[in-house]
């Protein structure tokens, strides 16, 4: 299970008439249950990769908590992430390794027995569907094949928690369907707590059981699919989804923009 309670992030850049304050994160609070899917929901910028990225350890919050299984990341962030798994978007594999080796050197690096990582490997292959690749180079894999090498690094500890920031970025609707399918057996033959950032409708409706809508770097609103839809009144998640997360000024610059062209 995945916690956040209060979470909050503030970037600071640049100095004297160029210092910069962004609020990025502020109070975000969500809860994902093991054996679901969570979609964080929200536009560019809305604070998703910031709140994840303090999940992972990546960055420390200036308040509020991230929990892994009870753990609190700023305080046993070894502890906590033992029991998770980070897809990010810089898929990070090195060229000259095979697939294999790529899982299982990251196995090593978790502290794992050659034996063991080796055998996970083999597990994920047949779990991802990607056994083919395990002996070739990564150098030259294409997104899709990319995405499913780093997915299964991701889990070769076997953590009970996922989180992945955008996953589906730059896949095709093959590979797309194919990271679905990965990502449902997963909770349902694993019961893992899988937890994913996307601005993409369709991908919520899809997937989530749960869903998190962030917007302005705060969480708007959060349930199932068919909740937020009763709750906004709308029988399209689009529509749901941009009344929930964008305000009056917002909607009509955009509707403005659209009667424009
Ligand atoms: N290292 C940083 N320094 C300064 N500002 C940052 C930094 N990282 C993020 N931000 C700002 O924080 C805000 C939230 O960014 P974040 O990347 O978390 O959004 P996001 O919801 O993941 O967006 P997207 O869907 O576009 O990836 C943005 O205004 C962004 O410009």
């Amino acid at each position: 299970m995945i916690e956040v309670a209060g979470l909050s992030k503030t970037f600071v850049t640049g100095s004297g008439r160029q210092r910069k304050v962004v609020p990025a994160v502020r109070a975000v609070s969500w809860k994902a249950a093991d054996g679901a899917i969570t979609g964080l929901l929200g536009p560019n910028g809305a604070g998703k990769t910031t709140t994840l990225r303090m999940v992972a350890a990546l960055l420390s919050p200036d308040a509020g908590q991230a929990r892994v299984d009870g753990l609190e990341v700023a305080r046993e962030p070894q502890a906590a992430l033992a029991r998770l798994g980070v897809l990010s978007d810089a898929r990070g594999l090195y060229p000259r390794l095979t697939a294999r080796e790529n899982i299982v050197y990251h196995g090593r690096l978790q502290g794992m027995r050659v034996a063991d990582a080796v055998a996970r490997a083999e597990h994920l292959a047949r779990v991802l569907d990607m056994a083919p690749l395990l002996d070739r180079r990564t150098e030259g894999f294409s997104q899709g094949e990319r995405m499913k090498t780093a997915l299964a690094r991701a889990l070769v500890h076997n953590p009970p928690n996922i989180i992945l920031d955008e996953p589906t970025n730059g896949l095709d609707v093959l590979a797309t369907r194919a990271l679905r399918e990965a990502l449902r057996r997963l909770r349902n033959e694993e019961g893992k707590c899988i937890v994913f950032s996307t601005h993409i409708m369709q991908e919520v409706e899809r997937l989530c059981d749960h869903v998190v809508v962030i917007a302005r770097g705060t969480t708007v609103a959060q349930g199932t699919v068919p909740e937020l839809l009763a709750r906004t009144g709308q029988s399209d998640f689009e529509e749901a989804f941009v009344s929930l997360a964008f305000d009056d000024a917002e909607r009509a610059a955009a509707a403005g923009g659209e009667g424009a062209r």
